[in-house]
């Protein structure tokens, strides 16, 4: 359960010439363990959570999700190591408006194309119950508050039991303490878990739960500058 960027390098075309993001980055996360990454707008953050969730295939270097290398895979392979071993949890919780707590979490299940089975249910039960919304799995999204949609994602991505989980700007749409209150869960259940995470965070304060925090500058991960503050 971790994940490994090694010497990843992406580049996006910017008029006539082409800009680096990812510039031979390394990046290893063990399982357990969660990685706050920050840096300045446009310095890439989003894009390394793209290539490490394996939806943007690097130029060069290799992306190994829970052991197995993306890059060795091609069709179905790949779309199910990304679908089963890859959480992602967005900036808005992303819900569907018509499902329940519950139901999210099953379509999750359900996106492989296989049957829901009393397996899933129990897990959906059990995820629920730990981020927060025992008692609450058969609200609709309408139902529930910023910071109670962000706990239905966390859990919904957890579902497939992944190795690796993404975090993008999780408390962007939140106020100070609730966002606290998502980054603290998250810190947890990713040990709890076992599972390798990465929260992309602007916030400092919020970053400061994480087991580690790096800064994404020219294309490379460093260490933040703590004290500018
Ligand atoms: N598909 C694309 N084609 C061309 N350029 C892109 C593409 N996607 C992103 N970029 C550029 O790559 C740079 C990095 O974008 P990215 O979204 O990864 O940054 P970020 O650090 O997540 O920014 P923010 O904090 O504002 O969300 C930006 O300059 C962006 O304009």
């Amino acid at each position: 359960m971790s994940l490994e960027l090694e010497s990843v390098t992406l580049g996006y075309p910017d008029g006539e010439r082409r800009r680096i993001i990812l510039d031979g980055m390394d990046l290893a996360v063990a399982g357990g363990e969660l990685v706050a990454v920050t840096g300045p707008s446009g310095s890439g953050k989003s894009t390394l959570l793209a290539v490490a969730g394996t939806l943007t295939p690097p130029e060069s270097g290799r992306v190994v999700v829970g052991g197995v290398d993306a890059g060795s895979l091609r069709g179905g392979a790949a779309a199910r190591l990304r679908r089963e071993r890859v959480g992602f949890v967005f900036q808005q919780a992303n819900l569907l408006g018509s499902l329940t707590a519950r139901d999210q979490l099953l379509l999750a299940a359900h996106i492989g194309g296989r049957r829901v089975r009393a397996a899933d249910r129990a897990r959906a039960e059990e995820l629920l119950g730990r981020v927060g919304l025992a008692g609450k799995e058969g609200r609709r999204p309408h139902q529930l508050s910023g910071g109670e949609r962000q706990r239905v994602g966390v859990a919904r991505a957890l579902m497939s039991r992944p190795a690796v989980l993404l975090v993008d700007e999780p408390t962007s749409a939140l106020d100070r303490e609730r966002g606290a209150d998502v980054m603290a869960l998250l810190a947890e259940v990713v040990r709890e878990q076992g599972v390798a995470g990465v929260v992309v965070t602007h916030d400092l304060e919020n970053a400061s739960v994480a087991d580690r925090v790096v800064a994404l500058r020219d294309g490379r991960l460093t260490s933040p500058v703590r004290s500018a503050r």
